[in-house]
Protein backbone atom coordinates (compact mmCIF):
# COMPACT_ATOMS: atom_id res chain seq x y z
CA UNK A 1 0.00 0.00 0.00
CA UNK A 2 1.18 3.26 -0.98
CA UNK A 3 0.95 6.04 1.67
CA UNK A 4 1.57 9.73 0.99
CA UNK A 5 1.19 12.40 3.07
CA UNK A 6 -0.05 16.10 1.46
CA UNK A 7 0.24 19.29 3.39
CA UNK A 8 -0.85 22.73 3.01
CA UNK A 9 1.95 24.69 2.67
CA UNK A 10 5.54 24.86 2.31
CA UNK A 11 8.29 23.50 5.12
CA UNK A 12 11.20 25.32 5.08
CA UNK A 13 14.56 24.09 5.48
CA UNK A 14 15.36 23.64 9.20
CA UNK A 15 15.01 21.68 11.92
CA UNK A 16 11.12 21.03 11.80
CA UNK A 17 11.66 20.09 8.54
CA UNK A 18 15.12 17.98 9.53
CA UNK A 19 12.95 16.30 12.41
CA UNK A 20 10.02 15.32 9.83
CA UNK A 21 11.95 14.36 7.20
CA UNK A 22 14.06 11.94 10.35
CA UNK A 23 10.80 10.53 10.97
CA UNK A 24 9.58 9.78 7.45
CA UNK A 25 12.60 8.16 6.71
CA UNK A 26 12.66 5.89 9.55
CA UNK A 27 8.74 5.21 8.19
CA UNK A 28 10.13 4.47 4.74
CA UNK A 29 12.29 2.00 5.62
CA UNK A 30 10.81 0.47 8.11
CA UNK A 31 7.25 0.32 6.36
CA UNK A 32 8.90 -0.93 3.29
CA UNK A 33 9.40 -4.60 4.58
CA UNK A 34 5.67 -4.94 5.74
CA UNK A 35 4.07 -3.88 2.26
CA UNK A 36 4.13 -0.03 3.16
CA UNK A 37 5.13 2.14 0.89
CA UNK A 38 5.82 5.26 1.29
CA UNK A 39 6.11 7.93 -1.45
CA UNK A 40 6.72 11.08 0.34
CA UNK A 41 4.84 14.46 1.25
CA UNK A 42 3.54 15.91 -1.50
CA UNK A 43 2.92 19.81 -0.71
CA UNK A 44 0.20 22.38 -1.75
CA UNK A 45 0.69 25.43 -2.84
CA UNK A 46 -1.53 27.41 0.36
CA UNK A 47 -4.38 29.66 -1.41
CA UNK A 48 -4.34 33.65 -1.75
CA UNK A 49 -7.97 33.88 -2.38
CA UNK A 50 -9.74 36.22 -0.23
CA UNK A 51 -11.87 34.46 1.56
CA UNK A 52 -11.37 31.57 4.11
CA UNK A 53 -13.98 29.46 2.33
CA UNK A 54 -12.74 30.18 -1.15
CA UNK A 55 -9.20 29.40 -0.17
CA UNK A 56 -10.45 25.68 1.48
CA UNK A 57 -12.22 25.10 -1.93
CA UNK A 58 -8.85 26.09 -3.43
CA UNK A 59 -7.09 23.87 -1.92
CA UNK A 60 -8.99 20.95 -1.65
CA UNK A 61 -9.20 20.89 -5.95
CA UNK A 62 -5.37 20.97 -5.70
CA UNK A 63 -5.98 17.78 -3.31
CA UNK A 64 -8.79 15.98 -5.46
CA UNK A 65 -6.45 16.27 -8.50
CA UNK A 66 -4.04 13.85 -6.50
CA UNK A 67 -6.49 11.52 -5.12
CA UNK A 68 -7.41 8.56 -7.14
CA UNK A 69 -11.27 7.67 -6.97
CA UNK A 70 -10.31 4.25 -5.11
CA UNK A 71 -7.76 5.95 -2.45
CA UNK A 72 -8.28 5.98 1.13
CA UNK A 73 -8.14 9.48 2.77
CA UNK A 74 -7.07 10.16 6.19
CA UNK A 75 -8.24 13.89 7.16
CA UNK A 76 -6.06 15.13 9.97
CA UNK A 77 -8.18 17.71 11.79
CA UNK A 78 -8.62 18.33 15.55
CA UNK A 79 -12.35 18.20 15.57
CA UNK A 80 -11.78 14.49 14.45
CA UNK A 81 -11.40 10.86 16.07
CA UNK A 82 -8.52 10.40 18.81
CA UNK A 83 -7.03 7.02 18.28
CA UNK A 84 -4.51 5.18 20.59
CA UNK A 85 -1.25 4.64 18.68
CA UNK A 86 -2.01 0.96 18.62
CA UNK A 87 -5.37 1.50 16.87
CA UNK A 88 -3.73 4.11 14.35
CA UNK A 89 -1.33 1.16 14.04
CA UNK A 90 -4.12 -1.38 13.59
CA UNK A 91 -5.71 0.50 11.11
CA UNK A 92 -2.85 0.73 8.90
CA UNK A 93 -2.11 -3.23 8.52
CA UNK A 94 -6.08 -3.48 7.66
CA UNK A 95 -6.25 -1.60 4.74
CA UNK A 96 -2.87 -3.13 3.72
CA UNK A 97 -4.54 -6.46 4.69
CA UNK A 98 -7.56 -5.64 2.98
CA UNK A 99 -5.78 -4.88 -0.43
CA UNK A 100 -6.25 -0.97 -0.23
CA UNK A 101 -3.40 0.46 -2.88
CA UNK A 102 -3.64 4.07 -2.16
CA UNK A 103 -3.55 5.94 1.62
CA UNK A 104 -3.45 9.44 1.78
CA UNK A 105 -3.13 11.72 4.81
CA UNK A 106 -3.86 15.17 3.96
CA UNK A 107 -2.61 18.02 6.61
CA UNK A 108 -4.80 21.39 5.99
CA UNK A 109 -3.94 24.94 5.78
CA UNK A 110 -4.28 27.77 7.93
CA UNK A 111 -7.69 27.65 7.37
CA UNK A 112 -8.73 23.93 7.93
CA UNK A 113 -10.10 21.46 5.10
CA UNK A 114 -13.11 21.91 3.16
CA UNK A 115 -16.37 20.90 4.06
CA UNK A 116 -15.83 18.21 0.61
CA UNK A 117 -12.78 16.72 1.66
CA UNK A 118 -14.89 16.35 4.98
CA UNK A 119 -17.23 13.94 2.93
CA UNK A 120 -14.98 12.48 1.05
CA UNK A 121 -12.79 11.05 3.57
CA UNK A 122 -12.53 7.66 5.39
CA UNK A 123 -11.41 9.42 9.04
CA UNK A 124 -11.20 12.69 10.26
CA UNK A 125 -8.01 12.35 12.97
CA UNK A 126 -7.14 14.12 15.71
CA UNK A 127 -3.12 14.40 17.25
CA UNK A 128 -5.20 15.77 20.36
CA UNK A 129 -7.89 18.46 21.00
CA UNK A 130 -5.14 21.37 21.00
CA UNK A 131 -4.62 22.71 17.48
CA UNK A 132 -0.88 22.44 16.10
CA UNK A 133 0.79 24.85 13.01
CA UNK A 134 1.00 22.68 10.51
CA UNK A 135 4.72 22.42 10.85
CA UNK A 136 4.06 20.46 13.97
CA UNK A 137 1.17 18.34 12.48
CA UNK A 138 3.71 17.19 9.99
CA UNK A 139 6.13 16.04 12.39
CA UNK A 140 3.76 14.33 14.24
CA UNK A 141 2.12 12.44 12.30
CA UNK A 142 5.64 11.48 10.76
CA UNK A 143 6.26 10.15 13.86
CA UNK A 144 3.24 7.94 14.24
CA UNK A 145 3.71 6.58 11.04
CA UNK A 146 7.32 5.09 12.36
CA UNK A 147 5.43 4.33 15.57
CA UNK A 148 2.76 2.48 13.81
CA UNK A 149 5.38 0.39 11.41
CA UNK A 150 7.69 -0.43 14.30
CA UNK A 151 3.63 -1.70 16.43
CA UNK A 152 3.34 -3.72 12.96
CA UNK A 153 6.84 -5.54 13.06
CA UNK A 154 7.22 -6.09 16.62
CA UNK A 155 10.58 -3.50 17.35
CA UNK A 156 9.89 -2.56 20.76
CA UNK A 157 10.17 0.88 19.98
CA UNK A 158 6.89 1.57 21.15
CA UNK A 159 6.09 0.32 24.62
CA UNK A 160 2.53 0.08 25.83
C1 LIG B 1 -3.11 25.68 12.02
S1 LIG B 1 -4.06 24.24 11.74
C2 LIG B 1 -5.55 24.92 11.04
C3 LIG B 1 -6.59 25.22 12.04
C4 LIG B 1 -7.84 25.78 11.38
N1 LIG B 1 -8.14 27.04 11.93
C5 LIG B 1 -9.03 24.83 11.54
O1 LIG B 1 -10.05 25.27 12.01
O2 LIG B 1 -8.92 23.69 11.14
C6 LIG B 1 -3.32 23.56 10.28
C7 LIG B 1 -3.57 22.09 10.09
O3 LIG B 1 -2.81 21.36 11.06
C8 LIG B 1 -3.46 20.14 11.35
N2 LIG B 1 -3.73 20.08 12.79
C9 LIG B 1 -3.55 21.03 13.71
N3 LIG B 1 -3.89 20.61 14.93
C10 LIG B 1 -4.30 19.32 14.79
C11 LIG B 1 -4.77 18.32 15.66
N4 LIG B 1 -4.90 18.53 16.97
N5 LIG B 1 -5.10 17.12 15.16
C12 LIG B 1 -4.98 16.87 13.84
N6 LIG B 1 -4.52 17.77 12.94
C13 LIG B 1 -4.19 18.98 13.41
C14 LIG B 1 -4.76 20.11 10.55
O4 LIG B 1 -4.57 19.36 9.37
C15 LIG B 1 -4.98 21.57 10.26
O5 LIG B 1 -5.77 21.75 9.10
Amino acid sequence: MRITVFAVGRMKAGPERELADRYFDRFAKTGASLGLEFSGVGEIVESRAATADQRKQEEAARLFEALDAGARLILLDERGKMLNSADFAGRIGRLRDEGQRQLILAIGGPDGHDPRLRERADLVLALGAMTWPHQLARILIAEQLYRAATILSGHPYHRA
